[in-house]
Order: structure tokens, then C-alpha cells, then sequence
């Protein structure tokens, strides 16, 4: 993988799929939770209208009791239920502006609970969407996209996605509600000195327009360096081994330090666009706010100034001043949602690229399950290269391919025992993904007892493999939780039995909690070996009719090898095995060996009939056994040749 690959965004390319990425995500995961939108929407904006009450009344009392400009109506309330007395009057708006705010209290509390729930189980459920879309992508994907960008996204963007619900809709439904009843107020109490008021609005608008043009891509450039800040942490943490071994500390703080920087830098150019925007918008509410108290002021000191015409009293300019406060001030909080919207919208491009990207191993409509699946193997002139340069998303041309694999033919009968043989990097590892359907062949067919393996479901396909890698995986857990992974149904006696037959009750049965003994994290606590014994007891208890085991007893000692090798032989009996082996002891007994090397099978038959053709395999046998003498001159030209092409890559891959 190219350098320029991964510190570039994975998912700029992806989010060309949709327009509104943050609609088609709240649209579908919103549906569920309608109840608990309606009840919190509703909550919002009875508590709002009730929040213009106080300033009604304290206008309204101004002018019947303190200033004796006008009576004591209300709008709504008929007049026989106002007291007659001042001192009724009075006690009446202490009463409506108290019960007021408790009923205000109640509402945020009703609006506060509702919206949460809403938007907490839409985080949960995009979350965990998200995460299952991403689990059954193919193995390419997971080639291409660093783990820390994923971890970003279904993290930090989805987090961002809740507090856009939580907090920014909550509001925007708060100031709509505002700003229209508010407005239909001002209008109704003084439409000319409401215009005064909303000369603001315009200015308001333009500005926030502005801002999000300049800010949009500055918010995608800060959620694509978060991803690869959490890249380079995930990528460290995981190795912190070999930076310890070869003291890279050093070196390793400066990579992060330089992705923390971008990522500082990212957000500076962000936060200082904003921090431009937001006192802007303060003076232009300010300037409307002064605006209004001038007219206003002077018109009831002096008379209506210029084209106005109606009489003002100080009670019905105080109630303006502070419903004109409550208008413009969201208006400024306004702005704060428009920049919250792109800081989410970007967030959720990231969300919806992952939940739309297809996977290149698709699984066919009519897709059938494989039944009791016997285990005839047969490749045929299967082709397969890994995408290069393109990236994720991208079909791929092909450009700058490699063939990994080239017109590869096969048969195994169902119980034969496969060795696989040949220089690394020969495509050894990759010819039995193929089987697993980790990629899909370029070209040709894999079929499993005669049916194409792209015409059967993924599980029964996968279910009917067993797999050894040559870095076998342990979950953080018990050695049972791992041996029993594939089947966590079974009784323990089986577990056992698993453990025992793949050489590892010697190393179970000293630990203190035998197998429930925690493995630690990736199965650090076990050595590689007892890792390794662990994984063929996996396999082993899943029973599948077909094994691969790629270099399964690497980690191991001889004489743990022996016991292992003892226990395989039982275990592949009766089911269609591939064995990668460097050890080439380990698959003399293969019904067929195949010798792979650049990419082709170069040499086949079994130990005898490959040592007689005096060929590859018979060079790597020598090599084995010590007669390094008894090698032809060209076999080590090539070997020479090989390791020094090895080293050019490796030092092309680190420049
Ligand atoms: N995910 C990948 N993306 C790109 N190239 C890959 C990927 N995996 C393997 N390759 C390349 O494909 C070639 C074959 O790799 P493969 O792992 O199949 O070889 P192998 O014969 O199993 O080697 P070894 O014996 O060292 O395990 C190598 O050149 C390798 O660099």
C-alpha cells in the first residue's frame, strides 16, 4: 500500500453517493422512534409558547398597574375572569408568570427525556448497522481502510451524529417555534416597529450563508485527519513490541505527533473560521436589538418618528425589547446549528459511505446452501491479482496489477490432504483464501463438490471450512469462549476433547483456571505455540469437511510439532485438507503436493514421484535435509535473486 494511499481520506471518494447523507440516515433510523420524537417536538414547543407568556403579562401589567396607560386584558382570557382590583390584577400575573415557569420546567424535562431516548437508540442503532455492514465486507476492504479510520467512524462520527440530535435539532425546533411565534407577536403587537426588528434578518441569513460555504470542507477535512490520527494511535498501540525492540520511540512520537499536528491544524483553520463568524453575528443581532430600543425609545418619549404613525407605550415597547431579544438571540444560536449541521453532515457522509459500500465477494440472490458437503476441491484456471493503487470503492482497471495467481487448476477428492509448497510469496496463502471466498478469482471457477463456490451462501460456504492461520486470532476471553468460538453451544466434555486432540491439554491443564483461563487481549498471555494448538482445537470442534491449515505448526517446537502432526493426521483423516507447509516434512504424506512459484503451480505429485523429477521441490527438500551441497548452481542464482527482489520491495515499501 502506497503512502499516499493511506494519509489520504478512504472515503472522499465515497461520498459521492448520496446528496443528503445525514437526511438518509435520520430518515430511516428515525422511523422507529416517531413516538419519542412527537412527544419531545410537542414538549418543545408548548414550553416555548408558554415562554413568551412572561414578557405578555409583565407588558401588559406596566401598562394597566404601574404606568395606568391602558386595562388589564389579556389576550385569550375572557374579562370576566380578571379581578377587578389592582391588587387582584397584580397577584393574577405573579400567579401566570410562576405557573408558567413550572409548567415550562415540566415540558424540558418531558422534551429533554423524549429526545434523548429518540436520539440515543438512533446512535445505538446506526451504530451497530454500521458495525455489522462493516464486519461482512470483504477481506480487500479491510486491505485497504486502516482500522483506526473504521473505529473513527462507527466512534467519533456516530457520536457526532447523537449530539447533532441531542442538542442542535432540539434547538432548531426551539428557535422555529420562536422565531415564528415571536415574529407573528411583534407583528401583532407593533408591525411597524417589528420591521424595525427584523431588518436584522437578512444580514443574519447572508452571514450564516457564507459561513457555511467556507466551513463545509474545512469540517471534512477535521473528520478525515481524526481518522487518521486514530490510524497511526491504533497502528502504534498494536505495535508498541517491535517500537520498544528497535527503539523507535523516538520516531514514533514524531509520527504522531505529526498526525496530531494535522489534525490540530485541521481544526484551527475550523475554529478560527468560526470564531470570525459568531461575534459577526452577535453585532448584527446587536445592531437590531439597538436599533429596535432607539425607534422604540424615541417614539414614546417624542411621538411616532418619520412613517410611523401609532401610538407606543412603554409597557408594549418593554414586551417588544424582550421578545425582540428572544428573536434575535436565536437567531445567533442559529448559527451555532448551521455549523453543528456541516460538523455533522461530514460526519455522516463518513457513516453512510461505510453503510453503502458493497462488497466485492457478493453473494447471489438465489444464493444456495451447501449440504452435507463431501469436499471435491477443484480450481479451475483460476486467475486472481490484489487491487492496487485505486483504493477502496474503486472498481480497479487492473492498472499496476500484479498477478498473485495466474490459470491455477486443481482437483482434490473429498479426504485428500493437500500440501501446498513453494517460495514465499508463491500465492500459497492466497490460493486457499480464494476457497474461503476471503476475495473473489479475477478469472475462473472454485467449485465445492461440483457447485460453483460464488453460487453458495457465504455462511454454509465458510461453515463447512475449517481454517489455521499462520498468526491465529484469539479474542480477549477464556480458552473455552476461543476453542468453542464457532460453536458456543457445546458442552464442555467436547471443548476438551477439541483441546486434547489438537496437543494442548499438556500446556490447559497447568494453567490456574484451566480452560477458563483468560488469554488476554489477541491471546497475549498464551505463547505462540499454545496460541496455534488453540486455534486447530477451534477448528477441530467445528468439525468442517474441509481444512486449511497454512504453516499450523510454525510456532511450534519439534517435539510439539510431532504431537501436533499425530493429532492432524487423526483430524484430516476424513476431510479435504490444505496444509501450507515450509517445513516440507510436514505434507510428505500428501496425497498430492503442489509446488507454487510466481504465482503457478510449477510442479505436482506426491513426495516420491517430486523428488524423482529432480525439480523444485526437490532443491527445497535438499535445502531441508542439509544437502545444501548437492544444489544445482541455478537454483541458488534464483534464490539470490528472489531474497534480492524481496529487500527492493521491502525498501520501496518503507521509503
Ligand atoms: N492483501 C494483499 N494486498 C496486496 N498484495 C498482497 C496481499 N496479500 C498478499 N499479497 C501479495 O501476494 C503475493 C502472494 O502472497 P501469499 O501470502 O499468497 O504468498 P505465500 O506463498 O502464502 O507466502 P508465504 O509463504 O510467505 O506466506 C505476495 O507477493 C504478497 O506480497
Amino acid at each position: 500500500m502506497s503512502n499516499s494511499k493511506q494519509d489520504s481520506d478512504p472515503f472522499a471518494e465515497m461520498r459521492g453517493r448520496v446528496d443528503n447523507a445525514m437526511w438518509e440516515l435520520f430518515r430511516d433510523y428515525g422511523r422507529g422512534y416517531k413516538l419519542q420524537f412527537a412527544v419531545g417536538g410537542f414538549a418543545s414547543v408548548v414550553a416555548r409558547l408558554l415562554e413568551l407568556v412572561p414578557a405578555l403579562i409583565i407588558g401588559v401589567a406596566i401598562d394597566a398597574l404601574f404606568t395606568g396607560d391602558g386595562a388589564y386584558t389579556l389576550p385569550l382570557v375572557p374579562d370576566g375572569w380578571i379581578p377587578g382590583t389592582e391588587t387582584g390584577q397584580f397577584w393574577l400575573s405573579v400567579g401566570i408568570i410562576g405557573a408558567t415557569y413550572v409548567a415550562v420546567a415540566g415540558l424540558n424535562w418531558l422534551n429533554s427525556w423524549a429526545w434523548n431516548h429518540f436520539a440515543q437508540n438512533v446512535q445505538h442503532d446506526i451504530r451497530t448497522d454500521t458495525y455489522d455492514v462493516v464486519q461482512r465486507l470483504d477481506k480487500s476492504f479491510f486491505d485497504e481502510v486502516q482500522t483506526g479510520e473504521i473505529m473513527s467512524v462507527l466512534n467519533n462520527d456516530v457520536n457526532q451524529l447523537e449530539q447533532f440530535l441531542t442538542r442542535d435539532l432540539n434547538n432548531f425546533i426551539r428557535i422555529s417555534v420562536l422565531v415564528v411565534g415571536v415574529g407573528g407577536l411583534m407583528l401583532w403587537l407593533n408591525w411597524q416597529l417589528a420591521l424595525v426588528g427584523l431588518v436584522a434578518v437578512p444580514a443574519l441569513m447572508l452571514a450564516s450563508y457564507v459561513f457555511v460555504r467556507i466551513v463545509k470542507p474545512k469540517y471534512q477535512t477535521v473528520r478525515s485527519s481524526v481518522g487518521q490520527l486514530n490510524s497511526r494511535l491504533e497502528n502504534n498501540v498494536s505495535g508498541v513490541e517491535v517500537i520498544k525492540a528497535y527503539n523507535r520511540e523516538g520516531f514514533e512520537y514524531d509520527r504522531v505527533e505529526g498526525a496530531s499536528r494535522t489534525y490540530l491544524d485541521a481544526n484551527w483553520d475550523a475554529i478560527t473560521t468560526r470564531i470570525k463568524f459568531f461575534p459577526t453575528l452577535r453585532i448584527i443581532t446587536g445592531a437590531g436589538f439597538v436599533l429596535t430600543f432607539l425607534v422604540g425609545g424615541y417614539w414614546v418619549l417624542f411621538g411616532a418618528p418619520g412613517p410611523f404613525t401609532m401610538t407606543l407605550s412603554a409597557g408594549v415597547l418593554v414586551t417588544f425589547l424582550m421578545y425582540s431579544r428572544r428573536f434575535l438571540w436565536p437567531m445567533r444560536q442559529f448559527g451555532e446549528i448551521v455549523n453543528d449541521y456541516q460538523y455533522a453532515q461530514a460526519a455522516a457522509e463518513r457513516v453512510y459511505a461505510l453503510m453503502t459500500e458493497p462488497s466485492s465477494v457478493p453473494e447471489a440472490d438465489d444464493a444456495v446452501s451447501l449440504e452435507s458437503v463431501a469436499g471435491r476441491v477443484e480450481y479451475d484456471d483460476v486467475s486472481f491479482s490484489y487491487e492496487t493503487e485505486q483504493g477502496v470503492g474503486s472498481s480497479g482497471d487492473g492498472d499496476g496489477e500484479e498477478i498473485v495467481l495466474d490459470s491455477v487448476s486443481l482437483t482434490a477428492e473429498p479426504g485428500d490432504l493437500i500440501g501446498l509448497v513453494g517460495p514465499t510469496g508463491a500465492g500459497k496463502t492466497t490460493l486457499v483464501k480464494l476457497l474461503m471466498r476471503l476475495y473473489d478469482a479475477d478469472d475462473g471457477e472454485i467449485r465445492v463438490d461440483g457447485t460453483d463456490i460464488t453460487d453458495v451462501t457465504l455462511s454454509s460456504l465458510r461453515d463447512s471450512i475449517g481454517y489455521v492461520s499462520q498468526e491465529p486470532f484469539l479474542f480477549q476471553g477464556t480458552i473455552r469462549e476461543n476453542v468453542a468460538y464457532g460453536r458456543p453451544e457445546v458442552a464442555d466434555e467436547d471443548v476438551l476433547e477439541a483441546i486434547k486432540r489438537a496437543g494442548a491439554w499438556e500446556f490447559v491443564e497447568k494453567l490456574p483456571d484451566g480452560i477458563e483461563t483468560t488469554v488476554g487481549e489477541r491471546g497475549v498471555k498464551l505463547s505462540g505455540g499454545q496460541r496455534q494448538r488453540i486455534s486447530i482445537a477451534r477448528a477441530i470442534l467445528n468439525d468442517p469437511s474441509m481444512l486449511i491449515l497454512d504453516e499450523a505448526t510454525s510456532h511450534v517446537d519439534n517435539e510439539t510439532e510431532v504431537l501436533i502432526q499425530n493429532s492432524l493426521q487423526e483430524l484430516v483423516a476424513d476431510r479435504t485438507t490444505f496444509a501450507i507447509a515450509h517445513r516440507l516434512s510436514t505434507v510428505r504424506n500428501a496425497d498430492q503436493i503442489l509446488v507454487l512459484d510466481d504465482g503457478e503451480i510449477v510442479e505436482r505429485g506426491d513426495h516420491e514421484t517430486l523428488l524423482a523429477q529432480d525439480g523444485l521441490y526437490a532443491n527445497l527438500w535438499s535445502v531441508q535435509v542439509g544437502e545444501i551441497d548437492a544444489l544445482p548452481e541455478e537454483f541458488v542464482e534464483r534464490t539470490a535473486q528472489r531474497r534480492a527482489s524481496i529487500d527492493i520491495e521491502a525498501g520501496t515499501l518503507e521509503d
